[in-house]
């Protein structure tokens, strides 16, 4: 096996192929799911009407392809998430709109529902604090506190192997896109491993 692993990370180096990883990008409406996901595919920013039709893109970055799936956050589609993430391999990704106190608070129970679901807790959670480029948004540390995630630990590296982590971003200025992506490559390589 380790010969295998071996040649297999030569020949990812090598750029002979690209690994695979499958994301699901939810949270509430307004949050900038669908601003963020356009991004990533085209590189530019562009208004969007409210997501009612699940959107699937894909894009690379570095030697992953990312297939992704944007859902809408309105509450009567909320029901949709869970069809999307069938097994433990599907990254989560959360926005939450860091401008937004009662869409933070809304969120937090909405988080806390996936981390104790039986399934869904099983699953790779990143959660983006967005719209940081806005004067008046919660950092990280507020935010961390407001979800009161703090006590489940974060990191790519948890005990029970699965990572769970709060980056912050904006698509409208890109703080934050490239090591949101660095983190979707490393929790990659770890679900691979598990
Ligand atoms: N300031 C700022 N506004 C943003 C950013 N990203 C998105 N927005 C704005 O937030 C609003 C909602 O963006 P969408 O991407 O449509 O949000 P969504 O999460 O897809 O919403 P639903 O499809 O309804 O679930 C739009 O007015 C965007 O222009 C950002 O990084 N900074
Ligand atoms: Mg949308």
């Amino acid at each position: 096996m380790f010969i295998v692993d071996w040649f297999y990370n030569i020949f990812l180096w090598l750029g002979f192929f690209k690994k695979e990883a499958k994301i699901v990008i939810i949270g509430l409406g307004n949050a900038g799911k669908t601003t963020l996901l356009h991004l990533l595919v085209t590189g530019n920013l562009k208004t969007h009407t409210p997501t009612i039709r699940p959107n699937a893109d894909s894009f690379t970055f570095g030697n992953v392809n990312f297939k992704a799936y944007d859902l809408g956050g309105q509450n009567n589609l909320r029901f949709l998430w869970k069809q999307y993430i069938p097994d433990n391999k599907t990254i989560i990704v959360f926005m939450v709109d860091s401008t937004d106190y009662n869409s933070i608070i809304e969120s937090k129970s909405e988080i806390h529902d996936i981390l104790s679901d039986e399934n869904l807790g099983e699953s790779p959670l990143l959660i983006l604090g967005s719209k940081t480029d806005a004067q008046a948004h919660y950092n990280r540390e507020n935010l961390i506190d407001l979800l009161d995630i703090r006590r489940f630990g974060l990191g790519l590296n948890r005990p029970n192997g699965v990572p769970l982590d709060l980056l912050m971003i904006s698509s409208v200025n890109k703080n934050g896109i490239v090591d949101m992506l660095n983190w979707l490559d490393k929790c990659t390589d770890i679900i691979k491993k598990n």
